[in-house]
Parts: structure tokens; sequence; C-alpha cells
């Protein structure tokens, strides 16, 4: 049955306060002494989530804008028809005038608005889609920062690295202050700090992407406006509890891969920050309660029954996503049972929690999108992600002189590293493969079973490389070296995301450059000479055609064809954007990290 969150109160839009109260019982628990010699620190924050509520209350305001949206493709038709823009309109005068002046629009017999007078009432009654998010100067940035990728001795690419240094500028946006004046009127969500944004319909700040953007500010020496970042995710999980998709309304009912401590540490890395460090600790506490809660939270038995505990996607919504609502109730069409459709709903949201809405990954026929099945599978990519958060946690804790949470995190991600090694590890291919559960009602726990671990090749296969715990040891990583390079993933421009052309954006023939970057820097830092040597290959490739792709089209692409030198990627539900944050940002990562020797061509 679905729970129902009561919405926050003081705000205009709905919180997911009784996941903050809860979460702060968990923390009071993390830091009991007595709880944590007796349990490990998962299961001491089972008591946060037990009564955890699974659905977010979406805001009249984003319910206004569904109508919209619905109307205008009613109105002008599916072609160039973006549902995200209408959204992401801001309203000039408050939700009752506006309202009202839209019922009163003009219909035909039919019902049916015409054209001219819906596009009038829009330039009446709305701002444009990307108004409440202003463009203002980085307060580092500089054109040429000094030390700015001294491994790049070639004058065309480094003129180029230039180039894609300075597109922080184009990307950098703060929230505008109409904004915090008037919250009810804009979807987008007041940040105490200026952001980075993706790039063309992706007017706001993301999650994930934001790892890739940081390590890309790193690289330019962009320190403050890197923290400031991090200051804006941290502000999400002290009013939500969690780390928001995105920022906007409709974004609060999921998270996206928790990359936040990886940031953190970056940042750390490189600036030695112990203030931020100290900040951000009880923030990263609370958001790994969030990622523990019950509805992320699976127990799996093993051949020798000993549980583990590992942990899915699972958005807190079963309606259509207010960004693609015509969209998704289209797909949704040929559903005609209330629970199913709510189910379907929920497996679309979790599949944009996952970051990679969507692919054949999540899907039980690749052919039919109706059988997404998100919330049934173990995601390798997802619990990395958490083993990371984990070890990040116990160095942030250490460092910051709280043995005793460090203890436990310690421990807490050596109990995951076995969990990673049980579930998904399958040594005759020599990846990790996500395992998919029985069902997803995730009541009581699951017997391991080896038929349940999905036997097709994703990007997602390898991304444990990524982290210490595994490409620290020399024989493993020569083991899933050698079956990445035989898998087929790996192309003439990069890394596929898979081996299936299904048309969804997270398939072959896209490679996306988080996913080049994981692989390159596990198998770069892994300290064997080979891997080096093959991570270094594979972010020439991409490096290449980026760069030419930059050329022909004067833009950077948020995917990219990994067949064909220089194209964009293609597929999905959403045409190609371009500017784009987390591509700009591996490039610059890749620059630095191996350069480009003075003689080398970089065009193919
Ligand atoms: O509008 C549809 C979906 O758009 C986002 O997903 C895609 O863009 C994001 C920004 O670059 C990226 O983080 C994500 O991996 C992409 O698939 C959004 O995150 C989704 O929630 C949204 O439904």
């Amino acid at each position: 049955m679905t729970k129902i969150l009561k919405p926050y109160s003081r705000l205009p839009y709905s919180h997911a306060l009784n996941f903050k109260e809860l979460s702060l019982l968990a923390l009071a628990l993390l830091i009991s002494d007595s709880v944590l010699t007796t349990m490990s620190v998962s299961e001491s924050l089972s008591p946060c989530i037990s009564d955890i509520e699974t659905v977010i209350p979406t805001t009249p305001l984003v319910s206004f804008f569904e109508r919209l949206q619905e109307t205008a493709l009613n109105t002008f038709g599916e072609t160039n028809f973006d549902p995200k823009l209408y959204v992401d309109l801001s309203l000039k005068f408050d939700l009752p005038t506006t309202e009202d002046a839209f019922v009163k629009l003009p219909k035909s017999a039919n019902g049916s608005l015409s054209a001219e007078d819906l596009k009038g009432f829009i330039e009446k009654y709305f701002e444009s889609a990307g108004n409440d998010m202003v463009y203002c100067e980085p307060v580092d940035f500089v054109p040429e920062p000094e030390g700015f990728l001294p491994k790049v001795k070639n004058p065309e690419v480094r003129a180029w690295a230039l180039e894609v240094h300075a597109l922080w500028k184009n990307l950098s946006r703060k929230v505008s202050d109409q904004v915090q004046k008037r919250p009810e009127l804009h979807s987008v969500l007041p940040l105490p700090e200026p952001v980075m944004i993706p790039g063309s319909r992706f007017r706001e700040i993301y999650y994930w992407d934001s790892y890739w953007v940081i390590r890309g500010l790193l690289a330019s020496k962009m320190y403050e406006t890197a923290k400031g970042i991090v200051t804006n995710l941290i502000y999400f999980i002290e009013e939500y509890g969690y780390v928001l998709n995105g920022g906007r309304a409709y974004y609060t009912n999921r998270s996206q891969p928790p990359l936040l401590s990886a940031m953190i540490y970056e940042i750390y890395n490189k600036t030695g920050d112990m203030q931020l460090v100290k900040k951000s600790l009880p923030a990263l506490l609370k958001e790994y309660c969030f990622w523990n809660s019950d509805i992320h939270k699976v127990i799996i038995q093993d051949s020798q029954s000993c549980n583990h505990t590992l942990n899915r996607y699972y958005a807190m919504w079963n309606k259509p996503r207010p960004e693609a609502t015509t969209k998704d109730k289209k797909f949704a069409s040929k559903i005609s049972n209330v629970s199913e459709k709510q189910q379907f709903y929920r497996e679309l949201a979790s599949a944009a929690e996952s970051g990679w809405d969507f692919s054949s990954r999540w899907m039980r026929n690749p052919s039919d999108f109706t059988t997404l099945a998100t919330t049934t599978i173990l995601p390798v990519d997802l619990n990395t992600f958490i083993l990371k958060m984990e070890l990040d946690i116990a160095f942030f804790a250490k460092v910051t002189g709280d043995n005793s949470t460090a203890t436990s995190f310690i421990e807490a991600s050596q109990s995951r590293l076995n969990a990673i090694k049980s579930v998904f590890w399958n040594e005759e291919v020599g990846q990790w493969l996500d395992y998919w559960l029985n069902d997803s009602t995730c009541k009581g726990c699951q017997t391991w079973e080896a038929c349940n671990q999905k036997q097709s090749v994703f990007a997602s296969n390898f991304i444990p490389l990524w982290v210490e715990s595994f490409y620290s040891d020399t024989s493993l990583v020569d083991k899933v070296m050698k079956s990445f390079q035989g898998s087929g993933l790996l192309c003439a421009y990069g890394i596929a995301t898979s081996l299936m052309n299904s048309g969804e954006q997270w398939d072959f023939p896209n490679g996306w450059a988080p996913l080049q970057h994981m692989i390159v820097e596990g198998l770069a830092r892994s300290g064997s000479k080979e891997a080096r040597s093959v991570a270094e290959d594979i972010a020439m490739r991409w490096i290449r055609t980026n760069y030419v792709a930059y050329k022909k089209t004067g833009k950077m692409h948020e995917k990219y064809n990994v067949e064909k030198c220089g194209e964009f990627g293609g597929g999905g539900k959403y045409v190609p954007q371009t500017g784009f944050g987390w591509s700009n940002g591996v490039v610059l990562a890749f620059l630095e990290e191996f350069g480009w020797p003075q003689d080398q061509m970089i065009d193919c």
C-alpha cells in the first residue's frame, strides 16, 4: 500500500520531514558507542527507516505546470515538443490568478485551444524557462590558470583545452533573487551558492553530474566554485534528508548516484580544506542513512548462510515524472491495471534515480519499455558508490579525530566488500554482475542464486575498479582488465555503455563521460603499468572524438557515439544536448592526468 508523506508546512513545496526526523534518530544511534559495539553500522540504521514513507507529495505549482504541459502538447503537437520546458517556466503572477486565466482561455467545441491563444497566454503569464537561474561569473575563473594542464604540450590541444575551460563561464548560474523572494512562483529551488549546470535543457544543478564537473573545476584550479557546489548539495541534505536528483521541485522524489563523499574527497585532496570536511561529515552521515533506508536496502543470504546487505534504487514516487508527464503517460497507456501502472511509474522514476535513464539494463524485455524493473535489481555501480561513501566517511572521521565513527565505517565497508564479492562477482567472466531479485517487495531476506546474476555486458560491470579496495588488488585488476578487453565494450572512440542497441540513450553505441572516467581512473591508479597504458589509450580515444565533434559543431556534447569519430550520441527520450558539464570535466581531468604530447596528432 502506498504511504503518503505529510507536506512540510513551513515551505510551499513538500519535504521529506519524516525522513529527516528518522535520520536524526539514526544519527543519534550512530554516535552511540553502546549501539555500535553490538551492531553493524547498517543494522544500527534500521530504526531510522522502519516507517519510511514511499511517496513524496507534489506541489500545486508542479501539478499546474503538468496540466499546462499536457495542454501544450495537445495544442502545439509533438514536433520539437519538450515537456520539461513547461515545468521550468516561472509564474509572473500568483498561482490562483494564473490558473484562473488558464481556465478562461477560449476553447473550440471539441475543447481544444488555438496555438495563438496558448502562445499569448504563456507570454503574458510566464517568464521563460531558465530565467530563474541567472548567469554569474565564477569568482575564481581566469582565462589561463597558473599551472593549467602542464602535461599538454601540443599547442592545438592546449588551445582547445583553454576553450573547454572557458565554457565554465557559460555554464555558471546562480538562483535568481526573484526565487529567493517569491519561491512559490518557481519550480527551481533556492540554493546558497552558484552552480554549474550541465547545459541546454538541463538548466539546474544535477547530483551525479556535479562529481565530474568538480573534477574538471579542480583541473581548472577553480576550488571555490567546486566548494560552492558541494555546499549546495549539503544544503539539500539539510533541507530534505538526501541529495535531490536535481535542483527543481519536481526532483524531490528521488536522488541520483551518491557521489557527494567522492566530491569532497577530491576537493580535500587538492586543497586540504579541513573546514569543508568537518562541515560535510554530519550531512554525509544523514545521506548514508537515506541510502540504507528500508526502501533502498535488501538482504541476500549466500550459500554459506551468510547475510549480506546491499542497496537498490527506489524512487519515492508512483506517478508520471512531472518533467516528462506527457511521455510517461503514453508509455504507460497500454497498462490498464492501476497498481501495475503505479509500479511502472515507480520503475521509471527509479531508473531516473540511477542516472541511467533509460537502458536495456533495467528492462526484463529490452524491446518492451513497460518491462522496466529497476527496483528488482541490485546494481553493481550503486553498491560501489556506497562502498566508496563508507570508505570516505571513515577517512573523514579519522582526519577529524572521530575514531569511533571511523572504525564503524571501516567495518561497514568491509561488510560491503564481502557482499559485493559474494553477490556480484562472477569468477568465470571476471566481471561484477547486477543481481536480479526474485521480487521487488524485499520482505525478509532472499537466497542468492547464481542464475539471478544478469549475464549481460554493461560498462557498470567494471565500475568497482574505480575504488581502491579493488584497484589495489593487482591480480584482480589483471583479470578484470582482460575481461574488459574481450567484452566488446571497448570501441574505436571509447567505452560503449552496453552491447545492445536498444534505442535507449544508456545503451550501445553511446559512450558517456562518467563511465569512461571511472574505468580509466581505476585502471590508471591500479599501479599496473599495463593497466595504465590501457587507461591512457581509452582516454586518448575519448579526447579525440570530443575534440573532433567540438571542431565540427562548436560544442561539447552530453554523450558520444563510440563507433564514429566526432559524432555525438543519440537515442533516448529527448534530443541530444550540448554544453556539457560532465563531458567538459572529463576532458580536462583526462588531459591533466595523461597530457598530450607535442607531436601527437589529435584528428582522426
Ligand atoms: O528529463 C529526463 C531526465 O533527464 C535527466 O537525466 C539525464 O540528464 C541528467 C543531466 O545530465 C543526467 O544526470 C542523467 O544521467 C541523464 O540520464 C534527469 O536526471 C532525469 O531525472 C530526468 O527524468
